[in-house]
């Protein structure tokens, strides 16, 4: 294909206006169909529900006991006590049971005096009424039970059924086809190999379809072949109310989705200022919406959030859909381009009274950064960034809850926080230990998990921590971890020591600058008088320990440094260093939070140690707290 006969020109439009004028040119509206309210749970009512009948549509007794009629027991009193009659003056009664006239007053069983099988006594007297549900003390007849547009509760069902509403009329299903298109997508995972993706976002597609009320039909994957596509295209949009075309929206040169698009009906737009997410197609096909989705996961959801999500909330009537937002304090500066809105994933934390908004990992492809996320934010069209410490908007993925009790880490990641994020909620990222102590410094976070060595004292963290952190530390020591050298399988390469690290054959991958591992490694090097400059691969840095031990194992690497089990989770060979210390530091402050005492309960646990144990590579000590200022004598 020569550069002419891709689509090299993708526009630019501003994604709200490009919306607004395709709904408006679309004008989706909802249908309608009617279901058994056994079936209408999540369904969004069509119009107003009424109800048929009152509840309880008879007098009903409230509270087991007797039956009678009020004026019988005026006067009633300890020293007058009443004698009643049974089924001359009062019947007994069970909650429940329906009170005809003459009676219009219950006594609950616990203020009746029982003489014999025919007479009771009362000493009080009752007023009308008096435990009693009258007719429609629940539902009148023809009341307004739901309103239209409304997403149906259990409780909305209960409600109906007592208003003897059998059937109702909801929104219809919106049917929505997903086309995932691709040489290289596969959706049976055992045909992985190299090249191959699986196809994650039709699964992604199909799920935010369903959560939102719509159907979703994942077709066939189309292998890049222009005709199979349109053929495809068509069919979809004739059965279905919203088509997605997955991937092949850009410039590839087997990117057929814009041409298969405008060769069977007309494309409204190609290409939006928005980040990520650009090259999203905007078409229609049988007066129905075929939109061009980008590939890139990230990308994929955005403009799905941005594009379908709103056609499909016109298709349920339910526009006014309200989003959550809340407000923080960006912790780290976010550039951007003045070309496009861009969208960045973020993870919000209760840190000392304020709430802090950290952004994530920002590539295309990383779908990780959307699990983690507990809300996105918006660097708007002509704006450049965002600096730090400015209040932003989140709109919030998550629960407010959660976020609250979320303890926030920032620092050295290793599998151990993997395995505390499953006991107490925690969200971990990595910064290597450096990081994690800058970002306490400036509270982003709550604890910060590090494991730097002192040179000079071979202290652990301590010399960092009165250097970064002043008076206003605290630090966990409990965990211990091997730290050595991550070679492949069998160690074809031979390698037993630090010194061979220099070998002409040899290939290293590094840890990045401020992470504890490469602290380490610095150390051993200066000890042993060994030149950086003369390793191969010093300068490629990874930042975590199971990045480096996957590049070791997929041949980017002869040799790493890192921790045990990162070397046993990918079955790669361990040539031991030593154990190091990793440390949790905190604030003073945090010591008394209660998120603390969960991470302490959770270290100390019995099922944590097991864990480690199954890991490999670790020690547990009882714990200990040093605080600032206990080692200044
Ligand atoms: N020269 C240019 N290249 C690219 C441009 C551009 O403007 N000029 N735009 C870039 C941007 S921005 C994006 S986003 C991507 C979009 O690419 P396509 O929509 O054409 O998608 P593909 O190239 O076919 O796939 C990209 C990538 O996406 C992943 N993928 C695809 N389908 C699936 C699926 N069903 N499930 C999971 N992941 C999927 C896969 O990793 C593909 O490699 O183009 C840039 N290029
Ligand atoms: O717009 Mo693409 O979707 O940046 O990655």
């Amino acid at each position: 294909m020569t550069k002419n006969q891709r689509n090299i020109y993708i526009g630019n439009s501003d994604p709200s206006i490009a919306l607004e004028t395709y709904k408006s040119i679309l004008k989706l509206l909802p249908s309608s169909e009617k279901v058994d309210i056994k079936e209408a749970l999540d369904r969004i009512s069509f119009c107003p529900i009424y109800s048929k009948k009152s509840s309880p549509y008879y007098h009903a007794a409230a509270m087991d006991g007797i039956a009678l009629n009020h004026k019988i027991t005026k006067g009633a009193s300890e020293v007058n006590p009443i004698v009643l009659k049974k089924s001359v003056d009062f019947d007994y009664v069970n909650t429940g049971n329906p009170i005809k006239a003459p009676y219009d007053s219950v006594i609950m069983i616990e203020d009746v005096i029982e003489s014999d099988d025919e007479h009771i006594s009362i000493i009080s007297p009752s007023k009308p009424f008096d435990h009693i549900r009258p007719v429609g003390e629940d539902i009148v007849a023809n009341e307004m039970i739901i309103p239209s547009a409304k997403r149906i509760n259990p409780f909305d069902m209960a409600s109906m059924i007592q208003g003897g509403v059998q059937e109702i009329e909801v929104v219809k299903k919106p049917k929505i086809s997903i086309i995932p298109t691709g040489k290289e997508i596969i959706s049976n995972p055992q045909e992985i190999g190299k090249g191959k993706i699986m196809d994650s976002n039709s699964i992604l597609f199909s799920a935010l379809i369903t959560k939102l009320g719509g159907n979703p039909l994942i077709k066939n994957i189309i292998r890049d072949d222009l005709q199979e596509l349109k053929n495809t295209i068509i069919e979809a949009s004739q059965s279905s109310d919203i088509v997605i075309v997955n991937a092949g929206s850009s410039a590839g040169t087997e990117d057929y989705t814009l041409k298969a698009i405008e060769s069977v009906g007309e494309v409204h737009c190609h290409g939006v200022a928005l980040k990520p997410g650009k090259p999203t197609i905007l078409g229609i096909i049988n007066q129905k919406p075929v939109i061009g989705i980008p590939g890139y996961p990230v990308s994929a959801f955005v403009a799905f959030d941005e594009f379908v999500r709103p056609l499909l909330e016109s298709l349920l009537n339910i526009e006014s859909q309200k989003i959550k937002y809340i407000e923080g304090i960006l912790s780290k500066r976010i550039t951007s381009s003045l070309k496009h809105k861009e969208i960045v994933r973020v993870q919000v934390g209760r840190v000392d009274d304020k709430t802090i908004v950290t952004p994530l990992q920002r590539g295309a492809g990383i779908t990780m950064s959307l699990v983690k996320a507990d809300g996105i934010i918006e660097v708007p069209r002509n704006v450049e960034g965002i600096e730090k410490g400015q209040v932003v908007k989140v709109r919030l993925l998550k629960d407010l809850g959660d976020i609250d009790r979320k303890i926030v880490s920032i620092g050295s990641h290793d599998l151990i926080m993997d395995i505390l994020s499953d006991m107490i909620p925690l969200s971990s990222n990595n910064s290597g230990s450096l990081g994690g102590i800058l970002s306490l410094k400036t509270n982003e976070c709550h604890i910060a998990p590090s494991h730097l060595l002192d040179e000079e004292t071979g202290l652990y963290n301590i010399s960092y921590l009165n250097k970064y952190l002043g008076e206003d530390w605290a630090v966990l020591k409990s965990i211990k971890r091997l730290q050595g050298l991550i070679v492949k399988k069998g160690n074809p390469k031979n390698i037993t020591e630090i010194k061979d690290l220099t070998r002409e054959d040899i290939k290293f991958v590094n840890r990045q600058r401020g992470a504890g591992t490469r602290v380490l490694l610095d150390y051993k090097l200066k000890d042993l008088n060994i030149n950086k400059s003369s390793i191969y691969g010093y300068e490629r840095e990874l930042t975590t320990h199971m990045a480096v031990a996957a590049e070791v194992l997929e041949d980017g690497a002869d040799v790493a440094m890192g921790v045990y089990s990162a070397a046993k989770a990918m079955d790669l060979d361990f040539i031991e260093i030593g154990y190091e210390e990793y440390d949790f530091v905190m604030k003073k402050y945090f010591i008394e939070d209660y998120r603390f005492s969960e991470i302490l309960k959770a270290i100390s646990s019995k099922d944590f140690k097991e864990k480690l144990e199954k890991l490999g590579g670790y020690k547990v000590d009882e714990p200990k707290i040093i605080r600032s200022g206990d080692y200044d004598d």
